[in-house]
């Protein structure tokens, strides 16, 4: 039958045999609304599905007890002291959320141009990857990767005259690697975009027998404007000196993104990551499509902090365009999310059962 865009043309003379004068009908076979019609139909001919098993929830952490401290560019997101943080796990595994993500706000006395204290064996991180841990040995943990939260210029590497220098750094990043995954991390992120640094955090876990810690490579990260909320958050934004362009992506680019993943995928990676999320859902498909590898997103900081702020504003449904843009990612391709959304998604997910 010779079908296009309306009924099929050996049909048009029985269908039209009232000349058309009578109805305003137009004449059309298919009618895609026709399985919109309803909740029950809608939800038969659904495509992609948001559950809790998506969602990976990112926690700050500050030193002191029993601290709650508001990140002011991310409202509804605190800084939480490493009691808090054991809490909000419990509060992730009753949700059923499989993993959460710890990120540092360092003291400035703790801050140098070397950050030594990533490979302090006693940093705030190892801390509270022990602390939850002891408590929920079931929740997954995942740590970040990168000297950020611990240098004094806010840069992910080792500087030397004005230059982010790959090889030295990369040697830092598994001393970090090590001490994170010997207090019990799960899962090691690498943030920092230097070369070669998945290669050698493998060989160095796998030297010091940690076989089963898992590495989530950050394989294609953008130097984003996105990130700004992050950078308060962990208080790096007022030191950082330039930006991150020489290390981080270009946002004009997907192909050297596929080049990127195949590397991190080479030298060991077991996931890997897009960063950011909504702006880049494009390059969430095309390494989905390519690879075929556990892909992950990152809805970070400011996607956070834009819906955030037009639903406290008024200006839209924060709760819609949550669940919209979490199942946005599931569309693209992604197996999962890095969301700060991710307890009240969670919430909202349980609640309807
Ligand atoms: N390397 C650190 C790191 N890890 C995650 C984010 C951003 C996360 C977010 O914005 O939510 C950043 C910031 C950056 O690269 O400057
Ligand atoms: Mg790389």
């Amino acid at each position: 039958m010779a079908i296009k865009y309306g009924r099929p043309i050996e049909l048009r003379e029985v269908s039209r045999k009232d000349g058309g004068a009578a109805s305003p009908a137009l004449d059309l076979t298919v009618r895609p609304r026709r399985n919109r019609k309803a909740e029950w139909a809608r939800r038969m001919v659904r495509e992609n599905v948001l559950t809790t098993d998506d969602l990976i929830w990112p926690l700050f952490l500050i030193d002191g007890h029993n601290k709650r401290e508001q990140v002011a560019s991310m409202p509804g997101v605190d800084r939480l002291s490493v009691d808090q943080a054991v809490r909000e796990a419990e509060r992730a595994m009753k949700l059923t959320i499989p993993c959460i993500a710890l990120f540092p706000y360092t003291d400035p006395s703790l801050r140098d141009e070397e950050g030594s204290e990533a490979t302090n064996p006693n940093n705030l991180v190892c801390q509270a990857v022990r602390a939850i841990k002891k408590e929920f040995p079931e929740i997954g943990i995942l740590c970040d990767v990168a000297l950020d939260p611990f240098t004094s210029h806010g840069h992910d590497g080792l500087i030397s005259d004005g230059k982010i220098l790959n090889d030295e750094t990369v040697a830092v990043l598994v001393r970090q690697a090590l001490v994170q995954s010997e207090a019990g991390c799960d899962i090691i992120a690498p943030s920092d975009m230097m070369d070669g640094r998945v290669a050698a955090i493998r060989e160095g876990l796998d030297r010091a027998g940690l076989l089963d810690v898992q590495i989530m490579a950050y394989a294609a990260k953008y130097a984003s404007a996105f990130y700004g909320p992050f950078r308060d958050a962990i208080g790096s934004a007022k030191t950082l000196t330039g930006d991150k362009r020489t290390y981080q992506m270009d946002s004009a680019n997907t192909d050297e993104a596929l080049r990127e993943v195949e590397l991190d995928i080479a030298e060991g990676a077991d996931m890997v990551m897009v960063k950011p999320g909504m702006p880049y859902l494009d390059v969430v498909r095309r390494v989905k499509d390519t690879f075929a590898m556990p892909t992950f997103a990152y809805q970070v900081s400011g996607e956070y902090a834009m819906i955030a702020a037009a639903a406290n504003n008024g200006w839209l449904d924060g709760e819609r365009a949550m669940m919209e843009s979490l199942l946005a990612f599931k569309r693209a391709g992604a197996d999962g999310v890095l969301s700060y959304f991710a307890p009240k998604a969670a919430e909202k997910l349980r609640a309807q059962g």
